[in-house]
């Protein structure tokens, strides 16, 4: 099946590129640049020489639409949201890195990402892409919203114990941390090499955008609404996620339990990995892969758990939990191209 990806010089795309490569049912159709339309691929990055020869292409939906069975859209939010409408009405399959059809609430959209939103209709049809927890709305889809980098380590992390109703939800904390890639490949002061080596920082206290589409999942999946703290921090890494999330129980339940109630809600999620009482996860044992990985501990003085969550933001953060989609939205097994191991070290 031919593929599109549209953000074609960006890391989300480069990302796909390196998991459709080895998928055996997708190839590379069409790459779109908007910046770099009519150059030769390999010249912008020389490690996929030989790999994409195709030159980069101008956006035509119709000729998009003609030459490929399904389109990965990594661009940024505000971009999707004029894209895809235009896919979308030639009946072509679309998957969307961005945030831009995420949230239901096209207010809270506007309020938290200061874009006007795409109309009502799309929104309506997007199905949000957190592939282990709305995998039937996933095979029925056309339209996948794909989530967000912490959103999918946040809530992979917290739905067992929020839906076992063990959690004080008043009390939901997050302390998240991410790599450099996450910011994209634009170039910016916060990403400049000597701003975040040796440096950790704390930014978008209490206005990060993936703060409402964390709530939208957590309070959907809990009956109730929820309202979290979140604050994200840039690290010295190039790639991964560690959500660091500390829930007040209602009962007492040692760790043992919690990991057991956690193995039996992911029994099924290959991609899901809960360790053993006191193997705690970190994000290179995750790097390159479609895994999260999720250790946990329960504070019996002060009955709290903390859960830790580790992704690689590139890949189950982005594009490994794209193919994901792609593979269950064309009942293809989830796993398929997606079984590299992680690299490590
Ligand atoms: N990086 C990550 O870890 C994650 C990213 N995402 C989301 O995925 C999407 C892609 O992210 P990522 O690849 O990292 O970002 P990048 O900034 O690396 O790439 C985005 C690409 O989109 C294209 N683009 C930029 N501006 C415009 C524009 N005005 N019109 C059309 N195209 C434009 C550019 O490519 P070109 O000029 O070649 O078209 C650009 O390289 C974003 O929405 C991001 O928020 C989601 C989860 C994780
Ligand atoms: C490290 C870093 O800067 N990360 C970005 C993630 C952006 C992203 O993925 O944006 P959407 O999911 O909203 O499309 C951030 O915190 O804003």
């Amino acid at each position: 099946m031919k593929a599109a990806i549209i953000g074609g010089t960006g890391y989300g795309s480069i990302e796909l590129i390196r998991l459709i490569n080895k998928h055996p049912y997708l190839e590379i159709g069409s790459v779109v640049s908007n910046s770099q339309a009519g150059v030769n691929f390999s010249d912008v990055y020389p490690h996929l020489s030989d790999i994409v020869v195709q030159p980069l292409e101008t956006f035509d939906a119709n000729r998009l639409s003609e030459d490929n069975e399904i389109v990965f859209l990594a661009t940024p939010s505000g971009v999707s949201s004029k894209l895809a409408p235009q896919l979308l009405e030639n009946g072509i399959k679309c998957i969307d890195l961005s945030g831009d059809f995420r949230l239901r609430s096209a207010e809270e959209y506007e309020n938290w990402y200061k874009h006007s939103s795409p109309e009502e209709k799309y929104l309506k049809q997007a199905v949000y892409g957190l592939s282990e927890i709305y995998k039937e709305e996933i095979r029925e889809a056309s339209f996948i919203a794909n989530p967000g980098c912490y959103p999918t380590a946040t809530t992979l992390g917290l739905l067992p114990i929020i839906k076992s109703k063990l959690a004080d939800e008043n009390f939901i904390i997050i302390d998240a941390k991410s790599g450099v890639s996450g910011a994209g490949r634009g170039l910016s002061l916060t990403s400049h090499y000597s701003e975040i080596n040796e440096n950790v920082k704390a930014y978008k206290l209490g206005k990060h955008q993936h703060i409402p589409e964390i709530e939208q999942v957590l309070s959907d999946e809990g009956g109730n609404p929820i309202t979290i703290t979140f604050t994200t921090h840039l690290v010295p890494l190039t790639r991964g996620i560690m959500c660091t999330m500390y829930v007040h129980l209602k009962e007492k339940i040692p760790t043992k339990k919690v990991i057991d109630l956690y193995k039996q809600f992911y029994q099924e999620s290959h991609f899901i990995r809960v360790r053993p009482e006191g193997n705690i996860p970190s994000t290179k044992e995750v790097m390159g892969s479609n895994f999260c990985d999720i250790g946990l501990h329960v504070d019996e003085r002060t009955n709290r758990l903390t859960v830790i969550s580790v992704i690689d933001n590139l890949v189950k953060g982005a594009a490994g939990q794209a193919i994901q989609n792609a593979n269950l939205m064309n009942g293809w097994d989830e796993q398929t191209g997606l079984t590299d191991l992680p690299m490590y070290p």
